[in-house]
């Protein structure tokens, strides 16, 4: 069997403000946030087999290739299609894992994309992030394509325009697990030290903030030494659950000087907010 690979990108994401708005029966947080795409991206090789296998050849060091997000998302679209061929699969991953980016989450929309068009399976857009959405919450927002605001658990997509910007993004020496944050908000909801942000939801925040920064903030001390370093610029804001930091900036000038200027040992990038995601093809 010839393999032929084609490159796929699956590109990170920011949280331009995220406000927790309320809590579902089980226990998920609903959520009122701004995704924006970034031209920071991991690539996807992949490539048609027609022995019905899924092979990830480039397994992430920590996650079994079973519970890769990769795998589950073209195992899943090959039981919903009913599809009998199978995929082998090459991950170039640079987007921290635990960072807050939607790595994981990105790489799964990009697969459920691309294999959908490999595999020739004619499923819809509205179906691909129906079954997204069994992987990860912010799954459905990668097929989406456009950046948006989102309610519900992530779910309830709204397109929204951005202006052309560039952000400097910092990850600091940590990884910061979702569900133990989410966890320590609900604790300081019941002890009153937390409210939900339902009023500044309807009416608007007066400045971009992100809910979960204060708790993140004092569980992990260096994702406040790197807003403390960011914020000697502007306003930084961490992106998700933690652990990234990003500040938002007009021109690549201003941002590559910025990034220059933090001290070497600060882990971090430069990119630019995209328009669109790199697959989108103006279906709707
Ligand atoms: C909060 C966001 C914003 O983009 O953060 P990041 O993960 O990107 O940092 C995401 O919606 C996260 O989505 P995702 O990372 O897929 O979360 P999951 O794995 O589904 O959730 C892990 C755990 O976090 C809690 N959780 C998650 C999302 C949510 N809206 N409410 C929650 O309470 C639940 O306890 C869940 O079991
Ligand atoms: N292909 C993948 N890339 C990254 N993470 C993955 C992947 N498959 C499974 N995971 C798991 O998903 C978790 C969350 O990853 P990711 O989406 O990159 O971070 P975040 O939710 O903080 O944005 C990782 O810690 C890892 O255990």
């Amino acid at each position: 069997m010839t393999l032929h690979y084609q490159r796929f990108a699956a590109p990170a994401k920011l949280n331009l403000t995220l406000l927790i708005t309320g809590k579902r029966e089980d226990g998920y947080h609903l959520l009122d946030t701004d995704f924006r795409f970034i031209d920071y991206c991991d690539d996807i090789d992949i490539a048609v087999r027609d022995d019905g296998r899924i092979e990830l050849e480039t397994p992430t060091p920590g996650v079994p290739p079973d519970a890769d997000l990769t795998v589950r998302a073209a195992r899943l679209l090959q039981q919903a299609a009913g599809c009998t061929l199978g995929a082998s699969l090459r991950v170039t991953k640079r987007i921290p894992m635990g960072g807050g980016l939607g790595g994981g989450s990105s790489d799964a929309a990009t697969v459920l994309l691309a294999l959908n068009k490999l595999w020739g399976c004619g499923l819809s857009r509205q179906q691909l992030m129906t079954l997204g959405v069994q992987l990860g919450a912010d799954v459905p927002v990668f097929i989406f394509g456009r950046n948006a605001r989102a309610r519900g658990i992530g779910e309830e997509l709204e397109a929204i325009a951005l202006p052309e910007a560039w952000y400097v993004v910092c990850k600091p020496p940590v990884s910061v697990p979702t569900g133990p944050v989410f966890q320590q908000y609900s604790q300081k909801l019941l002890t009153g030290e937390i409210r939900f942000s339902i009023m500044r939801s309807l009416f608007g925040a007066a400045q971009k903030q992100n809910d979960l920064q204060r708790v993140v903030k004092a569980m992990y001390p260096a994702v406040n030494e790197a807003l403390n370093r960011l914020s000697e610029y502007g306003s930084p804001l961490m992106t998700g659950s933690g652990a990234c930091v990003f500040l938002e900036l007009a021109t690549e000038v201003q941002a590559k000087t910025v990034f220059q200027s933090l001290s070497k040992d600060m882990v971090g990038f430069v990119a630019k907010g995209l328009a669109t995601h790199p697959l989108y093809d103006g279906e709707v």
